[in-house]
């Protein structure tokens, strides 16, 4: 998916500079702030199939402004040090706009895991893993990996498994190691649609926001057309509930085998399943099939979803996109200068560090709740059973009768691990949208929410790194 002249790496720190220019920062500390400050590349052998296989992988630390730091570990053929740089210094950027209090990290490794099996992937999983520790790479309080493209919550369980096999006196905290774990490992409901979810949060902040321009002029997805790029955990997740909740009309997902259509809006579930049993998003009965075709995004459409890889839109198809808005929800899916075409040509870009928040901010759930060792929200579902208790009383002091007994219980629960979960990342999404929107409407001159969200997240930074005086 390249095209562009500007490479991932250089379209963020093209992001970086011309924020930079909005902020009256001393010329060593911006320096400070934009530079990676480590990354490791590690090479590791691992018997498989009768011979030895080689593998790399890499593991970059931003920005260590913050500690433990955390970021996603990928598994994919065409992955680099300079991706995972990019994606960690996105990390550091995101955990600070989201006030979540990490540093930036990120990791790769070199591989397709469709290529091998369950159990071979178990063996590589867990050797790359012990090469991330024996170079302080992960631990509750140094480095906390967790899900990306090619993983998910299985990796992130071998990867805890191995890691507490390695400091069998020290097993206490272990849990908290990495984030996207099963439930029963530790886990936290609702991880795995989080970052789904808080696209949807984000684009629901986007419309009702009466100071944006909505939807020419509309303020929800009723019927809006919404092509999706990338049909995997955070495509699947957002195209759901953008469907299902808000009623839009999901009309292409596009895949990197091709594209379905289905102008009437796409049954979602329907075509999740028909990719878990084919291998593929195409022959989907319920919509015209285009293999080999990657034109799907530029289909005409009111929004526009990528969810697959970085440089998705880039200066050669940025001209084509007929999209009025443009929902960055995988990782530098648009280069800096897409961006700019676009954004002369009145498209709306809402940023990714902002919209695929919600995996960092149900990360951090996660990792608090290994860390205090008592169940997510304890103390706010006792609130509100409290709450619910005094109000429950009032109703029957004023009618004179009993709660009836079959909604008391109901009534009076506090809500389960995922209402909490949920109703925790719709605070931080709609409040993180807020203060974009207020630093947009205080500063016109920064011109576009990307340029208000990098400037909002590096004051907090260069704050923490003037704090403590480096
Ligand atoms: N998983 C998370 O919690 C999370 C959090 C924040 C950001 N992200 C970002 O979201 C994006 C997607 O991550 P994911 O976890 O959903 O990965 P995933 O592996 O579950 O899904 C990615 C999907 O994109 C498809 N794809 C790959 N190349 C494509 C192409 N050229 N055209 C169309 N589709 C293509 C893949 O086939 C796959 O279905 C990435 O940029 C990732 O960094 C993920």
């Amino acid at each position: 998916m390249q095209a562009s002249s500007l490479g991932f790496l250089e379209s963020v720190d093209q992001n970086f500079r011309h924020a930079m220019t909005f902020l009256d920062l001393s010329e060593g500390l911006t320096e400070r702030i934009i530079q990676c400050n480590s990354t490791y590349t590690v090479r590791f052998g691992v018997r498989l199939r009768g011979r030895m296989y080689s593998f790399i992988g890499w593991r970059s630390v931003h920005s260590e402004h913050c500690e433990p730091v955390k970021g996603g570990i990928r598994f994919a053929p065409n992955a680099d040090a300079e991706e995972v740089e990019a994606l960690a210094a996105l990390m550091t950027l995101k955990c600070s706009l989201v006030n979540v209090p990490f540093g930036g990290s990120k990791g790769a490794l070199k591989i397709d895991p469709r290529e091998w099996t369950t159990q071979e992937l178990e063996r590589i999983t867990r050797r790359f893993t012990q090469e991330l520790y024996k170079r302080g790479l992960i631990g509750p309080g140094v480095n906390v990996p967790a899900p990306d493209i090619g993983t998910g919550e299985q990796e992130m369980a071998w990867m805890m498994d191995e890691f507490r096999r390695a400091n069998p006196t020290d097993v206490v905290n272990a849990r908290a190691c990495v984030t996207g774990k099963p439930l029963s490992k530790g886990g936290i409901a609702g991880r795995t649609e989080a970052t789904g979810r808080g696209v949807q949060f984000a684009v629901q902040s986007y419309l009702r926001d009466p100071r944006t321009a909505g939807l020419g002029g509309r303020r929800d997805l009723k019927d809006a057309s919404v092509i999706l790029q990338g049909f995997g955990n955070v495509g699947y997740h957002a195209a759901k509930f953008l469907s299902e909740q808000d009623g839009a009309r999901v009309t292409v997902v596009a895949e990197r085998d091709g594209y379905v259509t289905n102008p009437e809006g796409l049954n979602i579930e329907a075509l999740k399943q028909h990719q878990i049993c084919t291998g593929s998003i195409l022959g989907f009965a319920g919509a015209k099939s285009f293999a080999g075709d990657m034109t799907g995004i530029e289909q005409p459409c009111d929004v526009l979803i990528p969810a697959a890889m970085e440089n998705a839109i880039h200066v050669k198809n940025a001209g084509r996109i007929k999209a009025h808005l443009i929902v960055e929800a995988a990782n530098g899916p648009v280069t800096f200068e897409a961006d700019q075409i676009l954004r002369s040509r009145g498209v709306i870009i809402l940023p990714d560090l902002y919209v695929n928040a919600g995996g960092v901010i149900v990360s951090y759930f996660e990792w608090v709740k290994n860390l205090t060792h008592i169940p997510f929200g304890l103390m706010e579902r006792r609130r509100r059973e409290r709450r619910n208790q005094t109000i429950a009383a009032a109703l029957e002091r004023m009618t004179g009768k009993e709660f009836p007994a079959d909604m008391r219980d109901e009534f009076l629960e506090g809500g389960a691990e995922i209402d909490l979960v949920r109703s925790g990342l719709e605070d931080v999404m709609r409040s993180t949208w807020a203060r974009i929107g207020d630093l947009l409407e205080k500063q016109p001159e920064l011109g576009d929410y990307r340029t208000a969200a990098y400037v909002a997240s590096i004051r907090q930074v260069a704050d923490a790194y003037e704090a403590i005086g480096i």
